[in-house]
C-alpha cells in the first residue's frame, strides 16, 4: 500500500475507533485508556510527538496499578488492599470494573509503550508492535471460541465494542509502522524469533491460566464438600448420642422423671449439638411431657399434643410409638417457628413395651448458623434448599463469583441441597498470579531477544559497514603509495625512456663525491634533428629509448650509471675508472649505438659524439667537471662527430 493511502487508511481507523469508545456505554478505565491510545496515535500521526508522548504515558500510568494487581504476589499487596485503592477513587468500584482484563491492559500497555519509544525499531518497538498483535488475536480467539467447560473468573477479553476498538487501534499502529520500518531488513530476521517466543508464551499462559482456574473451582468445590460431608457425620454422631441417651431408659426400667429427663438432655446438648432446638419426652398420647432446654420457646410446647398442634409430624410419630424403629419427619415447620427436622425415638421399659418416645428437633437455621460460625462470611454465600425452598442463607451476597457448587446433604435420610457460590474476592485472593507472571515474563524475555538480535545484526552490519571502508581505505593508501612511488620515480628519472634524469644523475655522483678517479662521459646524438624531421617524433623517440638502454647495459658492465642529461644528451658516470678505462668504456658505447643499425633517413646509422672528463685528484667541483665535458663534446662534434675526445683541464689525468 502506498504511504498517502496508508496514511489515509490509518486515518480512518482512528477516527472510526474514537466514534467506536463514544458509543460504548458506560466508560470505564477501558474506554478511558482506549481513547488515550487512540488520541495519542491521532497526535503522532499529526507529528505532534509530545502531545503524543504525553497522552501515551498517562494511559500507560493509569493502567499500571490494574497491570500490578494482576502480578503481585498476595502475600505482597492483597487482593482487598487492591479492591480498597480502587474503592477510595470509585466506592462502587469491584476489581473487575476497575481493571480491564489481562491480556486487553497487556495490549494497550504495548501501544502505549511503542508511542512513547516513537516507534524507533532499535528501542525494540517493532516486538512491542507484533506482542500487541499477538495478544489482539489470543483476545479475539477467546472471544470466538466457544466457552470453557467452566465459566472464567478472569475473563481475558473485552467484551464488544471495546475489542473491537483495540482491534482498529491495533490495525492503525501496523499500518503506521509500515512506512517507519519498511525495507529494514534485520528487522524481520530479529522479529521472527521473539515473535515464536512470544507465541510459545502465550500459549503457555492460555494453558496456566486455564488450569490455574480450574484447580481453584475444584479446590473450592472440595471446601465445600469435605463441609457438607462434616455436617452430615455430625448429625449423624448426634443420632448415635440419641439413640444410646433413648435406650439408657429401657435400663431404668421406668419412665423418666422430669428431673431425670432434663440432667440427661443436658449432657447431650449442652455438648457440640446446640443446633438441636431441644430434646423433648412425648408421651403416648403425643403430649410433650418434658423438654430441655426449658426457655421460652421450649416452655410453650411443653404440655401440648403433638397430634393436634402438629399434624405433618403424626405419621412420623405414631410410628416411633408404636414400633421400635427410629423415625424422621420431612423437613417441616417447628413448633418453635421455622424449618426443621424432629427425629423420634421410642424409649422402652424393661418389658420392651413403649413408654413414650425421645423427640429431637433440630432447627435448620440453628443448624445452619452452627456450621457458618466457623466460616468467614467473606469467602462464599452458601445457602440451603429444600424442595425449591430456600432454608438458610449465609454470607455476604456481593461480588459473588462465576461459580456455583452443589452439594446434597444427608440428614439421616433427609435429603438438603447445599449451594456455596464463592465469593470474587476470595477467588481472586486464592488464585494463582503466575500464569499472569509468567506471561509478563515471556514478553520481557522476547523483548529482550529482539534487542539482542537486533542489536547484534546491527553491530554485524556495522561491522561488515567498517571492514568494507577498512578496504576501500587500504586500496586508496596502495593506491596513494604507488602514485607517490611513481612520482618519486618520475621525479628522478625520466618518462620516456625510463633512465635516470639530469637530478638523480647529479645525486648519483654527489654520493660518489670521494671516488677517485671519477670519469664522466657527455653524449650527444649526431644530427638527431633529421631523424625528427625526416622520420617523425616517434621514430625519434623510440631511437632515444634505445641509446638509452644501450647506455645504461654499458654503464653497468663497468659498475657505472647512465642519464638522460636532457634532450637528446646523454650522461654517464663511471667511478673508479681512469681516462683510458672511461675511453674504453666511451668508445664501447660510441660503438654499439652505431652497430644498433638506428637509420637516418638516407640510411646511415645514427651515431653519438662524448666528451670525456676524468677526476682523479682534488675536492669534486661537478660544474667545473660538467663544462669540460662540454667542451670536450663541442670540440667532438667539431672534428666530424661519431667520436669521443678528452677534456684537457687541471686535474684531470690519465691515470
Ligand atoms: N623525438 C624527440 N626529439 C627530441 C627530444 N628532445 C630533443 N629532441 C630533438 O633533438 C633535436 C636536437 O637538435 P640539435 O640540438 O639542433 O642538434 P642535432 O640535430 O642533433 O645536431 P648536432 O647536435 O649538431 O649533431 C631537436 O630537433 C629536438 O627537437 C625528444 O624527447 N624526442
Amino acid at each position: 500500500m502506498p504511504p498517502p493511502l496508508a496514511g489515509l487508511v490509518g486515518s480512518l481507523g482512528l477516527a472510526l475507533c474514537v466514534a467506536i469508545i463514544g458509543l460504548t456505554p458506560g466508560a470505564d478505565l477501558t474506554t478511558a485508556a482506549l481513547a488515550g491510545i487512540a488520541l495519542a496515535q491521532w497526535a503522532m500521526r499529526c507529528e505532534a510527538t509530545k502531545t503524543a508522548r504525553a497522552l501515551a504515558g498517562l494511559t500507560l500510568a493509569a493502567l499500571l496499578p490494574g497491570f500490578l494487581s494482576y502480578v503481585t504476589p498476595e502475600t505482597l499487596v492483597t487482593t482487598r488492599q487492591w479492591l480498597a485503592g480502587a474503592q477510595a477513587l470509585t466506592p462502587s468500584a469491584s476489581l473487575s470494573s476497575w481493571r480491564p482484563p489481562l491480556l486487553a491492559t497487556l495490549t494497550l500497555m504495548l501501544l502505549a509503550l511503542i508511542l512513547l519509544l516513537r516507534q524507533r525499531a532499535y528501542l525494540g518497538a517493532p516486538v512491542l508492535l507484533i506482542g500487541a498483535a499477538l495478544l489482539l488475536v489470543a483476545q479475539l480467539l477467546a472471544a470466538l471460541l466457544p466457552a470453557p467447560t467452566i465459566p472464567l473468573l478472569l475473563v481475558s477479553h473485552i467484551d464488544g465494542f471495546a475489542l473491537l476498538a483495540l482491534a482498529a487501534l491495533v490495525l492503525a499502529q501496523l499500518l503506521l509502522a509500515r512506512s517507519w520500518w519498511q525495507g529494514q531488513t534485520r528487522l524481520n530476521r530479529s522479529l521472527l524469533p521473539a515473535g515464536a517466543l512470544m507465541l510459545v508464551t502465550l500459549a503457555l499462559w492460555q494453558y496456566q491460566h486455564r488450569h490455574s482456574e480450574t484447580t481453584l473451582y475444584d479446590a473450592t468445590q472440595n471446601d465445600g464438600a469435605r463441609l457438607a460431608a462434616r455436617l452430615s457425620d455430625d448429625i449423624q454422631g448426634h443420632l448415635e448420642a440419641m439413640r444410646r441417651f433413648a435406650h439408657s431408659w429401657q435400663l431404668l426400667n421406668t419412665p423418666p422423671t422430669d428431673e431425670q429427663w432434663r440432667s440427661q438432655a443436658a449432657r447431650l446438648h449442652d455438648g457440640d449439638f446446640r443446633y438441636l432446638l431441644n430434646i423433648a419426652f412425648v408421651r403416648p398420647d403425643s403430649l410433650i411431657a418434658y423438654v430441655y432446654p426449658r426457655n421460652q420457646l421450649n416452655r410453650d410446647v411443653l404440655g401440648q399434643r403433638l397430634y393436634e398442634v402438629q399434624t405433618q409430624s403424626t405419621h412420623a410419630l405414631e410410628q416411633a410409638l408404636a414400633g421400635k424403629r427410629q423415625t424422621s419427619t420431612d423437613i417441616i415447620e417447628l413448633l418453635q417457628g421455622g424449618p426443621g427436622i424432629i427425629y423420634y425415638l421410642p424409649v422402652y421399659n424393661a418389658a420392651e413395651r413403649p413408654v413414650g418416645a425421645a423427640a429431637m428437633a433440630i432447627s435448620l437455621p440453628l443448624l445452619a448458623d452452627t456450621l457458618f460460625d466457623a466460616l468467614d462470611p467473606d469467602t462464599a454465600l452458601l445457602s440451603w434448599h429444600a424442595n425449591g425452598r430456600i432454608l438458610a442463607r449465609f454470607g455476604n451476597t456481593r461480588r459473588q463469583g462465576p461459580w456455583a457448587h452443589h452439594y446434597r446433604l444427608d440428614l439421616s435420610g433427609q435429603m438438603l441441597d447445599v449451594v456455596q457460590r464463592p465469593r470474587r474476592d476470595y477467588l481472586l485472593a486464592k488464585l494463582s498470579r503466575l500464569p499472569a507472571i509468567s506471561l509478563t515474563i515471556g514478553l520481557m524475555l522476547a523483548y529482550l531477544l529482539y534487542m539482542v538480535l537486533y542489536t547484534f545484526k546491527r553491530l554485524d552490519e556495522q561491522n561488515l559497514a567498517f571492514r568494507n571502508s577498512n578496504a576501500l581505505l587500504k586500496t586508496e593508501i596502495e593506491e596513494r603509495r604507488r602514485l607517490q612511488h611513481e612520482i618519486e620515480w618520475l621525479a628522478r628519472h625520466d618518462e620516456l625512456t625510463g633512465i635516470a634524469n639530469r637530478r638523480y644523475f647529479l645525486e648519483l655522483v654527489e654520493a660518489q663525491r670521494n671516488t677517485r678517479p671519477l670519469s664522466l662521459v657527455l653524449c650527444d646524438i649526431d644530427y638527431f634533428k633529421r631523424v625528427n624531421d625526416q622520420l617523425g617524433h616517434l621514430v625519434g623517440d623510440h631511437y632515444l629509448e634505445a641509446i638509452a638502454g644501450i647506455g645504461q647495459a654499458v654503464m653497468a658492465e663497468h659498475d657505472g650509471f647512465f642519464a638522460r642529461y636532457g634532450g637528446e644528451e646523454f650522461i654517464g658516470c663511471i667511478p673508479g675508472a681512469g681516462q683510458t678505462r672511461a675511453r674504453h668504456v666511451a668508445e664501447t658505447l660510441r660503438q654499439r649505438v652505431y652497430q644498433r643499425a638506428l637509420r637516418h633517413a638516407d640510411g646511415n646509422s645514427v651515431s653519438l659524439s662524448a666528451g670525456l672528463v676524468t677526476h682523479t685528484t682534488g675536492p669534486l667541483d661537478l660544474p667545473r667537471l660538467m663544462q669540460a665535458a662540454d667542451e670536450a663534446l663541442y670540440r667532438a662534434k667539431q672534428q666530424g662527430r661519431n667520436r669521443i675526445e678528452n677534456a684537457d683541464i687541471a686535474g684531470v689525468s690519465d691515470v
